[in-house]
């Protein structure tokens, strides 16, 4: 399913009123869309007797978000519910479509109260008496900061009530920014939003992501040629995607037939993270996994983790030297792929092995945190002779890009997009919303996980799932989001088992099982 920006979304509404389908009905499928979406909520959420006891409140701003909302209020009373509204201008200040749904509210007998003649008491009290209140004050359409009546009314709810009533937020939550999920001042959160047509970027992206509550999709009679016309190939990676990629594992199998993996990981201080990698790979599916070490680690690893083979290579002061490259490129000759980085270790000998990798093999080649970290020549990347997968978290992209922290979460997409472009790789853009992209324009945004994830080792159970799926499938960037997928959704079984604050990285490997019998 696409993602779009709100310059997309607009140019998918404008195709398709040129196309012969009126304004008004598109509004009118949006509204119904949206009071389908409200008599669920409360059909779930309330217990009630009469449709006429509930109070329902519509916020309805001047645009036309605004206008599916004062659709969706005048289809509920229909249905026989009582709903109110509280509108932020004059109702001659509505143009267009919504100046006539304004108008068939009317015609609706529907109670319409203007912001500005409410005072702040009575306001207060028909938001603490409201049952459910649905947020069409702003969409797709809001510029700069919230200002005006709607930020008042967002300050008011967000500032004087303890418990904010149910809130459905009509295509986005009022205060998002639909393009990248910043709050533009203040923005109301929602337990649930009812978005039209796609995704919008900005309700996957944090904080827009934490406003949003329960996002649904809905179909409002624009075209999927049309959206995928206007789209950049942004998609959401989730459970059904994940059901369309997982391999089909051979009876007729061997070890070998789901691959062999080089891990080149691990130093003295850190003998954890070549362990979680390999257990991760080993329970992602994959066939044998071979840990090249330093040699004061080898017995020790291979003592941690029986199905590993362990294999000594040279090193000074706990770090491998760069004269193992001959080495591990020879061992390379007898494996399918290459993983590098967890628990590796930093230093001028690391830096000439990772780079002579570089140079030399034309594997399936994954590089992961010192294997990044060490990086300093970039057209190395590029000219890599096999396929390369880097998997970096916002701080190690900072350090592959020269750009700070906060500039690449703020524009985390189109930054992943250019990067994996420009240097042919597939990359993973770690941390919350989790972003997939390939060396052709495609791009996934993860749906899975939890903050449960934002713990030590969590990456390196990522790099061992990705060598995993990547030996089992033959399109890396699919293995590499599927991988991501996986660990998001084991990551979100640890996390009922043992509480987003209890788990650990072990816990995403011992769930593991649970998300494949999930998607088979
Ligand atoms: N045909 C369609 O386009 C459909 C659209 N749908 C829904 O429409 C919205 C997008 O509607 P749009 O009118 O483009 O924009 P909004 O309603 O989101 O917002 C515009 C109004 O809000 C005012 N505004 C803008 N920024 C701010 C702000 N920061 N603070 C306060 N007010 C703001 C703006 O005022 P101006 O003075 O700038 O004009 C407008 O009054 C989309 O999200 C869908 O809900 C339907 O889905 C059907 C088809
Ligand atoms: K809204």
């Amino acid at each position: 399913m696409q993602v779009l920006t709100p310059e997309m979304m607009k140019k998918c509404d404008q195709a398709t009123i040129k196309a012969a389908y009126p304004e008004i009905l598109l509004m009118e499928s949006a509204a119904l869309a949206t009071a389908k979406m409200a008599e669920e909520i409360i059909e779930k959420e309330i217990s009630f007797e009469y449709k006429s006891e509930l109070k329902l409140s519509f916020l309805i701003g001047q645009g036309n978000n605004g206008g599916d909302g004062l659709a969706a209020a005048r289809i509920l009373k229909n249905w026989g519910y009582q709903p109110q509204i509280v509108l932020t201008c004059s109702p001659s200040e509505l143009s267009g479509v919504n100046a006539l749904n304004f108008k068939l509210a009317v015609l609706n007998k529907i109670e319409i109260y203007q912001f500005e003649q409410l005072k702040t008491k009575e306001f207060i009290s028909l938001i603490k008496q409201s049952d459910l209140i649905v947020d069409a004050l702003l969409g797709t359409g809001i510029k700069g900061q919230i200002r005006g009546s709607v930020k008042s009314i967002i300050t008011l709810i967000n500032q004087q009530l303890v418990k904010k009533p149910l809130t459905l937020a009509v295509d986005i939550p009022s205060g998002i920014i639909a393009a990248n999920g910043n709050l533009a001042g203040d923005a109301l959160k929602a337990d649930y939003t009812v978005t039209m047509a796609a995704y919008k970027r900005g309700l996957l992206l944090y904080p827009g992501k934490d406003y949003a509550g329960k996002i649904k999709v809905v179909e409002i009679g624009i075209q999927s040629e049309t959206i995928q016309e206007n789209s950049d190939q942004l998609k959401v990676f989730n459970q059904q995607e994940a059901k369309k990629s997982l391999p089909v594992r051979k009876n007729n199998s061997h070890k070998g037939s789901f691959g062999k993996l080089a891990l080149l990981a691990g130093s003295p201080g850190m003998t954890g993270a070549p362990i979680l990698t390999a257990k991760a790979a080993l329970k992602g599916g994959l066939g044998l996994v071979y840990l090249l070490t330093a040699a004061e680690i080898a017995e020790m690893t291979a003592a941690q983790l029986p199905e590993l083979v362990s294999v000594a290579l040279p090193s000074q002061a706990g770090l491998i030297k760069e004269t193992a490259a001959a080495k591990i490129l020879k061992f390379t000759e007898k494996v399918d792929l290459i993983a590098a980085g967890p628990g590796l270790g930093q230093d001028k000998g690391v830096k000439t092995l990772i780079e002579n990798i570089l140079k030399e093999s034309s594997l399936d080649l994954i590089l992961d945190a010192d294997a990044l970290n060490v990086i300093s020549d970039l057209e190395l990347l590029k000219n890599y002779k096999g396929k390369l997968t880097l998997t970096p978290h916002p701080g190690e992209m900072a350090a592959l890009t020269g750009l700070s922290i906060k500039e690449i979460n703020n524009n985390r997409i189109d930054i992943a997009r250019k990067f994996a472009q420009k240097y042919q790789l597939n990359l993973v853009l770690k941390g919350a919303a989790t972003i997939t992209a390939a060396p052709d324009g495609r791009a996934y945004i993860n749906l899975s996980g939890s903050n449960g994830l934002a713990t030590a080792g969590s990456g390196d159970v990522l790099t061992g799932l990705i060598a995993a799926l990547m030996a089992q499938e033959s399109d890396n960037f699919r293995a590499a989001a599927l991988a991501v997928y996986i660990h998001g959704r084991a990551g979100e079984f640890a996390a009922q088992a043992n509480s987003d604050y209890a788990m650990i990285a072990s816990d995403i490997i011992a769930n593991l099982k649970k998300v494949y019998q999930e998607l088979q």
